[in-house]
């Protein structure tokens, strides 16, 4: 077949050649080869006449880029489990569908929850700093103490995949009693972890540590704010593996400066990345990663094959195997 005669796919940034190879054995395929987002500028470009994308978290997928794409557009792939960056209503009103790439990056994501909460909790970024700039004098029964977590109570927003992951891990491992907030009851969680469903307010009166894992929407931004903060106990620790913009990152600060918020341990930020100067960043109770939640090699493997295959479904016009709103 002419090469012209293919379907034509833009992918928006370098992952498993492996599974590109998949694409490119029945389609053009247009990698994007920088470690930098194509500007908005290139990608209204790049999509015109496409059949389908594969887009990553950094990508904005509203109606202008859909519609840059033109009516040959059959499919958008995310690389992530999260799809706040696409305009979901907007691409099922041109009948395109939509995937995303969840459960395998589950483990991943929980574990590195895990991570921050201790990481936050035992204030050791500021102690390896003290290590690393020579400021270590000696051992003292006051140095840099933080809390413990062993039959504490842990808040979890957003009781879905990654926060029950979490939550197993942290009730099952440290004896935690759980409090969680849901849009439904979770039989499992309360049976087997003796969660127990609760509003937010109430999630922030009870919990000594806090963690994000809700979807970004119009209902879950900056959920913590100036008011929420405010609820919490004092010295509460937080952790973000979701999306930045579920907390308003100025109220976070003055949360940390007043110790309302002892430490917080935040994957995720907004925007991304956060400049070093910011003082989220440069707080000595914050632990800050870039986003690395599913960075792992299986994760990141098992994320590219899902999109693949959700593009090559979408290109023969059958169901996805992982479909947003299907
Ligand atoms: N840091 C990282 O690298 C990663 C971050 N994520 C983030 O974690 C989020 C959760 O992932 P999963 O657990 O797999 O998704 P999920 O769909 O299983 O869980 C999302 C939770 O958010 C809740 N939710 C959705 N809309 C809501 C609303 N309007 N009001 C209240 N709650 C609402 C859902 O009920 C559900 O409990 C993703 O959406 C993504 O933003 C996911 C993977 C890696
Ligand atoms: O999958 C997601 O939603 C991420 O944030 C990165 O894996």
């Amino acid at each position: 077949m002419n090469d012209s005669n293919l379907p034509k796919i833009f992918v928006t940034r370098q992952m498993a050649e492996k599974e590109l190879d998949r694409l490119r054995s029945v389609a053009q395929v247009e990698v994007w080869p920088d470690s930098l987002p194509p500007s908005r500028e290139i990608l209204l470009q790049k999509v015109a006449g496409c059949d389908a994308m594969l887009t990553l978290l950094s990508d904005r997928i509203d109606e202008q880029v859909l519609d840059a794409a033109g009516v040959s557009l059959k499919v958008v792939s995310n690389y992530a489990v999260g799809y706040n960056n696409i305009d979901v209503e907007a691409a099922k009103q041109r009948g395109i569908r939509v995937g995303n790439t969840p459960d395998v990056l589950t483990d991943a994501t929980a574990d590195l929850a895990v991570t921050l909460m201790f990481a936050a909790t035992r204030r050791v970024n500021e102690a390896a700093d003290q290590v690393k700039n020579g400021q270590w004098t000696t051992w003292e029964p006051n140095g840099l103490l933080g809390k413990e977590l062993a039959g504490r109570t842990l808040g979890v927003i957003g009781m879905g995949r990654i926060g029950k992951a979490f939550a197993q891990r942290m009730v099952g491992g440290w004896n935690m009693r759980l409090v969680y907030t849901s849009r439904t009851e979770q039989a499992d969680v309360n049976g087997s972890l003796g969660g127990q469903r609760v509003e937010l307010d109430e999630l922030l009166a009870q919990s000594d540590f806090i963690s994000v894992h809700v979807a970004l929407c119009d209902a879950t931004r900056e959920m913590l704010n100036k008011e929420t903060f405010a609820k919490m106990k004092d010295g509460v620790v937080l952790v973000n593996t979701a999306r930045g913009e579920t907390i308003d990152q100025d109220a976070l600060v003055d949360a940390l400066d007043s110790e309302k918020v002892f430490a917080a341990g935040l994957d995720v930020t907004t925007p991304e990345p956060l400049d070093h100067n910011h003082p989220l960043v440069q707080h000595p109770r914050t632990i800050i990663l870039p986003h690395i939640g599913s960075a792992t090699d299986c994760s990141r493997l098992a994320m590219a094959e899902i999109a693949v295959d959700n593009i090559l479904a979408g290109l023969e016009g059958k169901p996805l195997r992982c479909e947003v709103n299907a």
